[in-house]
């Protein structure tokens, strides 16, 4: 089934910060990037997509379903959202908070499928040799990666990951996102992955999507979008878009004359 969203808009109190947002649907097993500066609105985005804020106006539908119509735990299970700031409860092993979070959308009691899913998750992600290492002893780059399997064990139809890399070093960078993306594919899962590094963004997504004071302002492939001009100026910087000899797509940035 595809997300479709359609002439969302959304305010904190009388502040408006999404404005009319419209998107091509996004497909089953697509991996979708939201690029944009900060304060653009990426956040605020997902928290409407997820239930936590209320969108003024607008829809959001997944196939023939208004999400906005669901009661929480419905939206729970379709929809996950990994915010930015994830929190610890330090008397958890990583194992049992990987459990909650699937316990959370499924009743309290807890099966043999249940424990494999845990397992899976874990393995899927390579952090099966954190699984007995309590939650508070975790470095920040750990935790994260563990608020990434507590979002992925649900299996929801819709994942979205806010800056999921942030507080990773180069090797976990990589192996996460391409962990996510060849477990999310098998799963036929929907990724929106809010990004600031354009180049993790360039090698990962199918598709990016650039916001900026809360509008759309390009939606297409990633070779498409960092080439515009758009870029540099969202960013307030002088981009040039190069391929690398092993075939990456490479943003040089500058701050540049003009900023
Ligand atoms: N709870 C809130 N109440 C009022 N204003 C908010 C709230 N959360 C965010 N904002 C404002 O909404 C705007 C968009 O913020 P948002 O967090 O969506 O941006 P973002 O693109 O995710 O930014 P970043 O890349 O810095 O994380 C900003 O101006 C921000 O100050």
């Amino acid at each position: 089934m595809t997300l479709t969203i359609q002439g969302l808009h959304a305010r904190y109190g009388a502040v408006p910060v999404l404005h009319d947002v419209t998107l091509a649907p996004i497909l089953p097993g697509q991996f979708v990037g939201m690029i944009g500066p900060n304060a653009s609105g990426k956040s605020t985005l997902f928290k409407t997509l997820s239930g936590l804020v209320r969108p003024s106006h607008g829809t959001i539908r997944f196939g023939d379903t208004d999400l906005c119509r669901l009661c929480r735990r419905d939206r729970a299970r379709c929809i996950a959202y990994m915010p930015q700031a994830f929190g610890c409860n330090a008397i958890l092993t990583v194992y049992e908070s990987v459990l909650l979070a699937l316990k959370q959308t499924t009743g309290w009691r807890v099966a043999d499928a249940n424990h494999d899913r845990v397992a899976q998750t874990l393995a899927a992600l390579n952090l099966s040799h954190l699984a007995d290492r309590g939650l508070g002893n975790l470095s920040g780059g750990q935790a994260q990666m563990v608020a990434v399997a507590q979002t992925l064990v649900r299996d929801p139809a819709i994942v979205l990951l806010d800056e999921p890399t942030s507080a990773l070093d180069l090797h976990h960078q990589l192996s996460i996102l391409s962990s996510v993306r060849a477990e999310m594919q098998r799963r036929g899962t929907i990724v929106m992955a809010a990004l600031h590094d354009l180049n993790l963004a360039a090698k990962f997504c199918d598709r990016l999507i650039l916001i900026r004071e809360g509008r759309i302002m390009a939606d297409g492939t990633p070779e498409d979008i960092l080439s515009l001009p758009e870029i540099g100026e969202t960013y307030r910087v002088e981009t040039a878009l190069e391929r690398t000899r092993r075939g990456s797509l490479y943003v040089d940035a500058t701050l540049g004359a003009a900023y």
